[in-house]
């Protein structure tokens, strides 16, 4: 089995990345970047972890009118990362222009095709955290409804928290890629992560990427703590 973890690394320090990246090539699968990263080093900054030779997931999760969307997803699909995010809260018109421009820009240029990833409820949201924004019923059925929005779209993946995977994995296409951050291993803290599970729960659930970013960037040897976690993985 591939190394399905992803590791956030959530800095503004390009050298910071580069070496962090570095040090876990061949303990992860992949590195997430945000927009932390994306909005001091820009595409170059992409380009230079690329360079590393892992998959690179561009974690922009872009919410804006469709045609705004759509204008930044140009630009993604250029760079080519191996993953990128919208909000599914941006809706079905958001979703699929997003989704086209990835798709047509990366045929346009000839490289390979982003998959286009799209966030139901964030992993730092609790039940009372969703009722106070205004969103009636459960955490379970909203994910529920915005992954059916994001399916009819023709989105290719979708971030939820462990406790929805499974629920997902049953309601989804089997292609559909499901990609799950609020993970923390039993020796880490949850901080402001709300919906958490262990890697190896979170795994058993039917996630096919894992992302986590403290519990081993934060660890004193991230390189350890990335080891740890393939370990408990049996990866
Ligand atoms: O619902 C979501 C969507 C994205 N994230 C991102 O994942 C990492 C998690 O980092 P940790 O340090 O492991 O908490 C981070 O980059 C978030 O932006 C998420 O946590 N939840």
């Amino acid at each position: 089995m591939p190394n399905p973890v992803y590791v956030a690394v959530d800095t503004t320090n390009i050298n910071q990345a580069v070496a962090l990246a570095t040090s876990l090539k061949g303990l992860v699968g992949g590195v997430k970047l945000g927009l932390e990263f994306f909005s001091v080093n820009g595409p170059a900054g992409i380009e230079a972890v690329a360079g590393l030779g892992m998959p690179v997931f561009l974690d922009l999760k872009l919410h804006d009118i469709p045609n705004t969307v759509a204008g930044a997803m140009k630009g993604v699909a250029r760079l080519a990362p191996r993953l990128t995010t919208i909000h599914a809260s941006g809706g079905l018109a958001m979703m699929k222009a997003a989704v086209d421009m990835a798709r047509e820009e990366a045929a346009r240029v000839g490289r390979p095709a982003t998959k286009v990833l799209a966030v139901t409820i964030l992993t730092s949201i609790d039940q009372a955290a969703m009722a106070a924004i205004g969103y009636g019923g459960t955490v379970l059925d909203q994910v529920k409804r915005l992954a059916d929005l994001a399916e009819q779209a023709g989105i290719d993946g979708l971030v939820c928290s462990p406790h929805e995977v499974a629920a997902l994995r049953a309601q989804v296409r089997k292609e559909t890629v499901l990609v799950v951050p609020g993970i923390r291993p039993t020796w880490a803290e949850a901080g402001d992560q709300k919906r958490i599970m262990t890697p190896s729960e979170a795994r058993a659930q039917g996630a096919d990427i894992l992302v986590i970013g403290r519990p081993i960037t934060g660890a004193a040897d991230p390189a350890a703590a990335a080891r740890r976690i393939a370990e408990e993985l049996g990866v």
